[in-house]
């Protein structure tokens, strides 16, 4: 099989400390993962390590069977679509939906010198279909909710059709109908031949899809626990990860979590 992400004893130190400790991580192709951890467990730095926007310190990193130091970082970013809350605030508001999504073929946020093509936007509302929110096509960034805003981003984040797509928290802000929406998207869109391998980073665990078939459990920077999801979401893991008594229970191939005694 094909690696996606291999992590090799991967450290990353800033001002003396480590901010991430000798992480081993493998993705193969045809998995997706759901990476869960506390605030400040490590999520994103991991996110930095593996689009290259941060270097390890200590370990090797190989993404897309390309060697970290060996290969055009911004080449292989090409192939990586990764979609973070945090664009929405560089949005210009009055961007039209289409144009957003067009311009993550030009791994730009709107159009702005680039000129598409036709084909472009053909491409671009066929991904609007599949994620979902076709029927934005016309309107300005500022009417669409939350939940259509975040579509619009990882359809942006399709353009360029990525072999891998990180999805950073991509339902906070949602209410729980407009998360199952954009989750039912997400579903949809793993279901596809072609999918990219998804990496869904998530502080909850009930948004873990079946499609998501192993975890990564992150505590203080280092890896607490990782595989096969129904191994590695326990009552047991999770307790220890939140050290706090919580029970897991599955319904509808989701895990659902709980305090127990609550
Ligand atoms: N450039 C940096 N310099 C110093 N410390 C950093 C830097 N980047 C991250 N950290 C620290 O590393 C820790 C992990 O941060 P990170 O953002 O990766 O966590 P996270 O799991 O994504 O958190 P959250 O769920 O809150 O987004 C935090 O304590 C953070 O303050």
């Amino acid at each position: 099989m094909t690696s996606v992400i291999d992590l090799q004893n991967v450290s990353w130190k800033r001002q003396h400390e480590n901010i991430l400790s000798d992480i081993n991580w493998r993705v193969e192709k045809g998995e997706h993962w759901a990476v869960l951890g506390l605030n400040g467990s490590g999520k994103t730095s991991l996110l930095n390590i593996v689009t290259g926007y941060s270097w390890p310190t200590t370990g090797h990193a190989r993404i897309l069977n390309h060697t970290f130091g060996k290969v055009d970082i911004r080449e292989l970013r090409k192939s990586i679509g990764w979609v973070s809350s945090s664009f929405q605030e560089r949005i210009n508001e009055s961007e039209r939906a289409e144009d957003i999504v067009v311009s993550g073929k030009y791994a730009s946020i709107g159009l702005a010198y680039e000129q598409p093509e036709e084909k472009d936007f053909d491409k671009a509302f066929q991904i609007m279909e599949q994620m979902r929110c076709r029927h934005l096509a016309g309107r300005t960034y500022q009417t669409c909710s939350q939940g259509e805003k975040q579509k619009l981003l990882i359809a942006r984040g399709l353009m360029a059709s990525p072999d891998l797509l990180l999805l950073d928290e991509s339902t906070s802000g949602l209410d729980f109908i407009a998360r199952e929406d954009l989750l039912a998207s997400i579903q949809q869109l793993v279901k596809q031949e072609n999918a990219p391998t998804i990496i869904f980073v998530t502080h909850h665990i009930e948004e873990i899809l079946p499609e998501f078939s192993c975890a990564l459990l992150l505590q203080n920077g280092a890896v607490f626990a990782k595989g096969l999801r129904e191994n590695v979401l326990t009552t047991d893991n999770l307790t220890r990860l939140f050290d706090m008594p919580v029970h897991v229970e599955w319904h509808s191939q989701r895990p659902w979590i709980s305090l127990r005694g609550s």
